[in-house]
């Protein structure tokens, strides 16, 4: 019974934590194998008075004895005061060394807790270039870094003591037969591990003797390992100071839209990536900064490098700048979401709790983008140690190909260990359930969440559950293209309880859409797209969609356009053909390649190059219209846009399901349910009529309804052989042929890959998904006459 015990304590106090601990090669436990409760130890003499500087958490103190110190805590035998330092249970037979700043009672969780403040091993020290090579096998650095951890997570006493001391009474070393082998260290400097700064050496009997050292043990710890430290300065002192990059002027000390090379705190916290290295370096032996004026930077001539886009032609430059996988250098329009997302990071981080936020938005409304950039700008935070570290992974619903594997790659991220799903989510489970000190936060983005829910809801939903369990310090930030998805998946239920904050990034208007390919185009050289064209690509895109991905490919294929017509325009001036009139003197004789790259030159000479099209080399109304009738005109544009009514309408039901849903499938039954209310909703005479005729003929058909139309679908589809075909077995010839205007549409569509069918005998769950991208079919049918109004477009 007592082992029994003793194992669940230890189990409950697991670490699993590697790298950093210190090794322990004796198993002994000083806390004895009964399973004693523990117990507080009260400061009796004080009462309620707190004379001392360590003051326990009133806040979570037992009420009944909030005005009754704690001091320190018991279990058997084994005592242990604040101020003591002690072992924690780590991985295996390691150890974490803490020390107790204070005891207090977790109401919420009925638990007995203690703050402690770490030591860290040289192992703990990643950087490999920064770490000391003097250290001792026993030594320890104390670190500014403090967590909350159950009382059952401590195994015993350590003693720390300065290299002295220590040399004094273990002049031989400690045996490994001794009682003390494995709890005595030295410490004799600080350490921040995570930016690898260190403290002068001390002797740590010097700096600490008990608990009512502890603020001043931090504050010196603190202070001295931030080579420089963010503080917030008055933007004139900044001014005066040589030392320092003035920052922007339109600082207000709040997250600002995410632009590329000016970190959001830039200018709220001047950091110490800012300063010269030469300013960092410099510190009086008493480690007061000196200040001195940045050392006058210059790059030899020789090694100056131009960067490939300055070598590049206007169109080149303008192409690279609107690819929609090129990082752009600002993300306007979304200030606001960038803000909320920025925000809840930065204090789940800082606070180190779990956080779940949930984003949603119609593809292309930048929800990638902007998640990216915020995490980008968290890093540089990291960097300039004004952030705690956190471990960042992004998983694709689009890139994996089971959603189980999302359990494999978050371990991976936390571990660097690639383990099966099943074993990964064994882990995962006993991970974020176990208290851990230092464990480092984790952000997870869970991007195309949608791909992830259609095959395991599990997925999702222990995603969504596991930033709320105490000790997970996980984030995650799940992305989608509907607002409801949780609430569908997960029943109105449990998404509630999971308190998901949500944030929902709104369509572009065509002002923004406006603004997003501008700042696109910024610093592209010769004015070669004309505003004119600019507006023409917002208000298009916008009428459909508000995506800034089409606007941005719209832009692209326009400027290829203009760009190949100045080319050729060039190569036949140069074969001997008389020069357009537009054709600048200047121009003449030059190659295509050289006259191109003129830079800077004013509006009139470019429009005077047009031609007298007005087109001919610079992006007009006339090439974003060609550019989008070439994106609507390709083949597979032309295929869905010749598709029979039935097909049509079939495509239109299955995107309404597919958007109200979320998911990237759906049932077949609930898409000719779809149809029906199309058919309803419908002002287009043919489809009313295509709809009541061939939904009422095939609900005559089965009184399943919808199972005979799935049935047909897919066993009628012509790939399935006909001793297969079920459906046509379950009903009569004639009516499977009344039924065929959806059944065939629907074998149609699948046999053309513009659908994909998933046929499972005898059930009326046969599933249904896009077999091509979504936006095909709302750039083929958006404006298709026929089925207008049915809402593919939106
Ligand atoms: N405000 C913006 N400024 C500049 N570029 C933007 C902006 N919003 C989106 N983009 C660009 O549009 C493209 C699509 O953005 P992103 O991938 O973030 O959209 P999304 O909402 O995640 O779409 P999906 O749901 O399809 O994944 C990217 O190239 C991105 O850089």
């Amino acid at each position: 019974m007592a082992l029994l015990g003793k194992r669940t304590r230890i189990e409950q106090a697991r670490q699993f934590l590697s790298g950093g601990a210190v090794p322990r090669d004796d198993s002994d436990d000083e806390l004895g194998y009964e399973d004693f409760p523990w117990e507080w130890i009260y400061d009796e003499t004080s009462g309620s008075q707190n004379t001392d500087n360590v003051t326990p958490r009133k806040r979570k103190a037992v009420p009944a004895l909030a005005s009754k110190r704690i001091v320190g805590a018991r279990m058997g035998s084994f005592v242990c005061r604040q101020g003591d330092t002690v072992l924690l249970k780590a991985e295996g037979n390691q150890a974490w060394v803490g020390l107790i700043c204070e005891f207090f009672e977790d109401e919420e969780e009925g638990e007995k807790m203690a703050k402690f403040m770490w030591f860290s091993s040289e192992k703990e020290i990643r950087s490999k270039s920064t770490k000391r090579t003097d250290f001792l096998p026993n030594e320890l650095y104390i670190s500014p870094a403090f967590d909350e951890n159950p009382l059952a997570s401590i195994n015993g006493t350590a003693k720390v003591l300065s290299l002295e001391d220590f040399q004094r009474l273990y002049p031989t070393g400690v045996k490994k037969s001794s009682r003390d082998y494995g709890k005595i260290f030295v410490c004799r400097r600080g350490c921040n591990t995570r930016t690898t700064t260190y403290t002068p050496e001390f002797k740590w009997e010097d700096i600490y003797s008990g608990a009512a050292d502890i603020p001043a043990l931090a504050e010196f710890v603190e202070s001295k390992t931030k080579a420089t430290r963010k503080r917030r300065r008055a933007p004139k002192e900044i001014d005066d100071r040589d030392d320092f990059v003035v920052p922007d002027s339109d600082d207000d000390g709040a997250p600002k839209t995410p632009k590329k090379r000016r970190r959001l705190n830039d200018a709220a916290t001047p950091t110490s990536s800012r300063q010269s290295p030469a300013a960092r370096k410099f510190l009086t032996p008493t480690h007061k900064r000196i200040v001195i004026k940045k050392q006058l930077e210059f790059t030899p001539l020789g090694t100056r490098v131009l960067s490939p886009s300055a070598l590049s032609s206007p169109f080149q430059i303008a192409r690279n700048q609107l690819h929609v996988s090129s990082v752009p250098a600002a993300l306007p329009c979304r200030e606001e979401e960038f803000s909320a997302v920025y925000s809840h990071l930065e204090a789940a981080i800082t606070d180190g709790s779990g956080s779940c936020i949930y984003i949603s938005g119609t593809p292309g409304t930048g929800k990638t983008a902007t998640v990216r950039e915020v995490v980008a700008q968290l890093h540089a935070s990291v960097q300039a140690e004004e952030l705690d570290d956190f471990i960042f992974v992004e998983i694709n619903g689009m890139k994996v190909t089971d959603p189980n594997q999302s359990y494999s790659l978050l371990w991976q991220a936390l571990r660097e260990d690639r383990v099966s799903p099943s074993h990964a989510l064994e882990l995962l489970e006993r991970e974020f359930s176990t208290p851990s000190p230092r464990r480092v936060p984790c952000v997870v983005l869970m991007d195309e969440l949608d791909q992830l829910v259609t095959k395991n809801q599990s997925v999702m939903y222990n995603f969504f559950n596991w930033p709320g369990l105490r000790h997970s310090r996980l984030i995650v930030l799940a992305v989608a293209n509907t607002m409801d998805l949780p609430e569908r998946t997960l029943s109105n239920k449990i998404s509630s309880r999971l308190g998901l904050t949500r944030i929902t990034f709104p369509g572009y208007t065509h002002d923004q859409l406006m603004l997003i390919i501008q700042s696109r185009l910024e610093g592209v050289p010769g004015h070669i797209v004309h505003p004119d064209a600019v507006q023409f690509a917002a208000r298009k895109v916008a009428a459909v969609s508000g995506d800034a991905r089409r606007a941005l490919d719209i832009c692209r294929r326009a400027v290829e356009i203009a760009e190949t017509e100045a080319i050729v325009r060039e190569t036949e001036g140069e074969e001997g053909q008389p020069p357009t009139p537009s054709r600048t003197g200047r121009n003449k004789g030059k190659t295509a390649g050289r006259s191109l790259n003129d830079a800077g030159e004013p509006d009139a000479i470019l429009q005077k190059r047009a031609g007298p099209s007005g087109r001919k080399g610079v992006v007009t109304i006339a090439t974003i219209k060609q550019a989008i009738n070439e994106a609507t005109s390709s083949p597979l544009q032309q295929a869905l846009r010749a598709l029979p009514l039935a097909s049509k309408v079939f495509l239109a039901a299955l995107l309404a399901r597919i958007r109200r849903t979320g998911i990237g499938e759906a049932v077949l039954g609930d898409v000719v349910d779809e149809m029906k209310k199309l058919g309803l909703m419908s002002q287009l005479q043919p489809v009313h009529e295509y709809l009541l005729t061939a939904v009422e003929k095939d609900e005559d058909r089965t009184e399943g309804g919808v199972a005979g139309t799935s049935a047909s679908a897919q066993h009628l589809h012509p790939s399935t052989p006909l001793k297969h075909r079920e459906g046509a077995s379950k009903t009569t010839d004639a009516k499977a042929a009344r039924a065929l205007g959806i059944a065939s549409a629907a074998a149609e569509l699948a046999e053309a890959g513009i659908i994909g069918v998933e046929a499972r005998h005898g059930e009326r769950v046969g599933r249904v998904r896009l077999g091509v991208a979504e936006e095909e079919v709302r750039l083929a049918l958006g404006d298709d006459a026929e089925v207008k109004g049915l809402g593919v477009a939106s």
